[in-house]
């Protein structure tokens, strides 16, 4: 049974039709991309994995869990807990505090401490807390303020935050935005060696069709609210469907828009 089962969601804003009958699978050990059009529905289907809205139509179901449907939903604190982690395109470090600082506070975090325990803490889960950032790269500059990194350097301290978690689902909402090409190659190569060695799922949005094409096992391409395509990148590419979505939006398959 797959990891994450998403079975027929639907959700609606007023009149507007986010999600339609969307149902996917995502075993563990796989990056799946969300794809599509400003508006297709990618934040909202993220924001029903998490917990933070709830279908109105459908179910999610996490590791056997039914997590929510249209008639409940798990908090996002209880998602969270039961190991779906996310990653904003907003800065989730705090940057006055170290780099080793703001993972050790996710891992204060993990494990229930009051955050008010927080500064005579500070000692606690250093070894945890390096072993992270050494699996992220950033061991070297473990003693540094968040605030005077380079941006990919924030974006893996940001994964090791994640880590802290032990998700076994990692929602990536846009990892590479604001990032040079070399930089995203570095990030989702590193996010693809952790999905093989954690068994972790990823499911990601992304605009860069350059770093979909070379590290997503699969796509799906939400239009409106339904799935238009899903498959290997070769299917998406040559999906008449998704050219047309895709028409006059400055993206091309295959080619990055500038
Ligand atoms: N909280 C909300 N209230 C009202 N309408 C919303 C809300 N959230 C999303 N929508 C609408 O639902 C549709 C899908 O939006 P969503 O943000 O999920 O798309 P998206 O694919 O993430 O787009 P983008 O790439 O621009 O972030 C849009 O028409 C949007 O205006």
């Amino acid at each position: 049974m797959s990891l994450l089962q998403v079975r027929d969601l639907g959700k609606n804003f007023g009149g507007v039709r986010a999600l339609d009958g969307v149902s996917f699978d995502l075993p563990e050990g796989q990056l799946l991309a969300l794809l599509g059009p400003n508006g297709a529905g990618k934040s909202t289907c993220f924001n029903i994995l998490n917990g933070q809205y709830r279908p109105d139509a459908g179910s999610v179901h996490f590791d056997g869990r039914e997590i929510s449907n249209a008639r409940r939903s798990m908090k996002p604190r209880d998602v969270w807990r039961l190991g779906v982690g996310r990653t904003f395109q907003v800065s989730a470090t705090f940057s006055s505090m170290t780099v080793i600082e703001n993972v050790q506070m996710a891992l204060v975090s993990r494990k229930r401490k009051l955050f008010s325990l927080w500064r005579p803490a500070a000692g606690m889960y250093r070894d945890e807390a390096m072993e992270l950032l050494a699996q992220v790269g950033m061991a070297a500059q473990a003693q540094r303020p968040c605030g005077v990194l380079a941006y990919g350097d924030v974006k893996r301290v940001e994964l090791a935050i994640a880590l802290a978690n032990r998700p076994r689902l990692l929602l990536m909402d846009e990892p590479t935005a604001g990032m040079a090409p070399g930089e995203r190659n570095e990030l989702m190569a590193l996010t693809r060696e952790l999905v093989v060695a954690r068994k972790l799922a990823v499911l990601f949005t992304e605009h860069s069709m350059d770093v979909v094409f070379a590290f997503a096992d699969r796509m799906i391409v939400l239009a409106r609210g339904r799935i238009i395509a899903q498959g290997d990148g070769e299917t998406i590419r040559n999906h008449p469907q998704v050219q047309e979505v895709y028409l006059g939006s400055g993206t091309t398959f295959g080619q990055e828009a500038q």
